[in-house]
């Protein structure tokens, strides 16, 4: 890589590598955002910019800088979109509102995520789990990828706004990946093209919002009509302040585009780490095998109850271990609302910031052998010292995932509902490759044998392969073909 003097460009941001003209260095990100990330953090060090087009990014790979615009400075950073936003941007959802607002709507519906009533939505969990179990039989290939989708979508829909999704499954996973999963072409980056037609990535996703728009205004309308008060995330939106004007309940767009981002965030993130744990397990029968031994103990052969929640420490360490190497959300972006330094490096108001999970979790000099699948690396006791700021699956600051008790529930359940009754085998020719748009999904959906678990001596599972080789890892980043700017344009960051 050629760094260029960026004192001639502009004053104050960071080292990195050569901006081509026009297009700036998005090639060489598009064509393999995860690895290209990791290669500027291994050249530039803490702190380097990248340019999308003629759009700098000042990417930030330390920890202490995370805590200072997550922790330390949420205030001097903003989440809230400049350019005009349109059909396809929940601009007036939690993720992108900013300010007393935020502050206010945060509030509203933060009592549909305390830990009592987060708990009380293990028995829909643990319920809808083994509906979708129930089809699942010795021998069988299933297509974890899309069942994880389908049942945390068919959870999100009961316990935050008490609809059953059963029926509508199939249709809105597809509206879903036509949101989310499409990839906006070089061009239509370069030059915000938004061209709504049939055959182009805004054309469909637009085409698809267009579809889950009506769904949300018909469940909002039908929702005001009720005489009947529900105790659910609707409802408390209903009946919100909107944090601007005294007195002022949320308008019907601003509802719309929170039932829209809880949603969109709340079951695709649960499916993908559900999905990447499945697939460490198979890679790893070493930790399978603990994993189900644990369940064995706890459990002895009867169904999981949330008070077993608690008891399953080595389950928890697993799904942390495959957020850090497959973290699900894997860059996440500010906007400096003020002038800032870090390090005697002054950053004006306007800067886009850039904080990447993927890269963090992978820092040598913080995790040592960042490319193991190491669950003990989570004891509380001998594991590992890890800073604040190096690990931050969730986010941080008064903007960490509000959903994350949900998630953590879920993801326990669900893993330990699954372990507890099969052993999803993938075939040894399978390579996941990454598709990192707006989430880290895998390129390659993961189909996998569901196998008997073994019985608790029969060990002869253990002789396969236990460390993700480095060699594994650069395959896996090859497979890299998607860009973040589709993540930057969902968002309009
Ligand atoms: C493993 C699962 C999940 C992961 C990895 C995850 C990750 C994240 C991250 C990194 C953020 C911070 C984004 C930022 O600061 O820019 C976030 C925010 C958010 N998440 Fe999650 N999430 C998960 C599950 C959920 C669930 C289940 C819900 C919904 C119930 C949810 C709803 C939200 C919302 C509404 C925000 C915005 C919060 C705010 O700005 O106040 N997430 N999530």
């Amino acid at each position: 890589m050629t760094t260029v003097a960026q004192d001639k460009v502009t004053p104050t941001l960071p080292a990195g590598p050569r901006p081509w003209p026009v297009i700036g260095n998005l090639l060489a990100f598009r064509q393999d955002p995860l690895g290209y990330l990791q290669q500027l953090q291994r050249t530039y060090g803490d702190m380097t910019t990248v340019y999308l087009g003629r759009m700098p990014l000042v990417f930030l790979f330390k920890p202490e800088y995370v805590r200072y615009v997550l922790i330390e400075h949420p205030r001097a950073f903003t989440s809230r979109e400049i350019s005009q936003p349109d059909e396809t941007t929940a601009s007036e959802g939690l993720l992108t509102i900013d300010g007393e607002k935020h502050r206010q709507q945060r509030r509203a519906v933060q009592p549909a995520f305390h830990k009592k009533r987060v708990e009380s939505y293990a028995d829909v969990i643990l319920q809808y789990t083994d509906d979708a179990l129930s089809g699942w039989h010795i021998g069988d290939t299933v297509d974890l990828t899309q069942s994880m989708q389908e049942l945390t979508l068919r959870i999100i829909g009961k316990c935050l706004f008490d609809i059953d999704f059963a029926s509508q499954l199939d249709a809105l996973g597809k509206t879903f990946d036509e949101m989310i999963g499409s990839q906006a072409g070089i061009l239509d980056t370069l030059f915000n093209l938004r061209i709504d037609n049939p055959v182009t990535a805004y054309g469909k996703r637009l085409a698809a919002m267009r579809k889950m728009n009506m769904s949300i205004y018909t469940l909002i309308a039908q929702r005001r009509s009720e005489a009947v008060e529900r105790n659910d995330v609707l409802s408390m939106l209903l009946t919100t302040e909107d944090g601007s004007t005294p007195g002022q309940l949320l308008t019907d767009k601003q509802i719309h585009d929170h039932i829209l981002t809880f949603i969109a965030a709340g079951h695709e993130t649960t499916a993908i780490a559900l999905g990447w744990s499945f697939y460490l397990l198979s890679q790893h029968p070493h930790v399978r095998e603990k994993l189900q031994e644990e369940l064995r103990t706890v459990l002895g052969g009867r169904p999981l109850t949330l008070e077993d929640v608690s008891k399953l420490t080595y389950t928890d360490w697993v799904l942390n271990e495959s957020m850090r190497l497959y973290p699900p959300a894997w860059i996440q972006g500010r906007f400096a609302a003020e002038d800032f330094e870090l390090d005697g490096v002054h950053f004006q108001a306007g800067t886009r910031v850039m904080l990447s999970q993927w890269v963090m979790h992978r820092l040598p000099e913080i995790w040592g052998d960042p490319l193991v699948f190491r669950p003990e690396r989570w004891d509380p006791e001998h594991g590992q010292q890890v800073p604040s700021g190096a690990y931050f699956p969730f986010g941080g600051g008064p903007r960490t995932c509000i959903g994350m008790p949900l998630a953590q529930l879920e993801a326990r359940l669900i893993l330990a509902t699954v372990m507890q009754r099969f052993n999803p085998e993938v075939p040894a020719n399978y390579q996941p490759g990454f598709n990192p748009v707006i989430t880290l999904r895998p390129k390659h959906s993961l189909k996998a044998r569901l196998m008997p678990v073994p019985a608790k001596d029969d060990r002869s599972t253990l002789e396969r392969r236990v460390i993700v080789s480095p060699t594994q890892a650069l395959d896996e980043r090859r497979g890299c073909r998607t860009a973040l700017l589709d993540w930057l344009s969902f968002f309009r960051l």
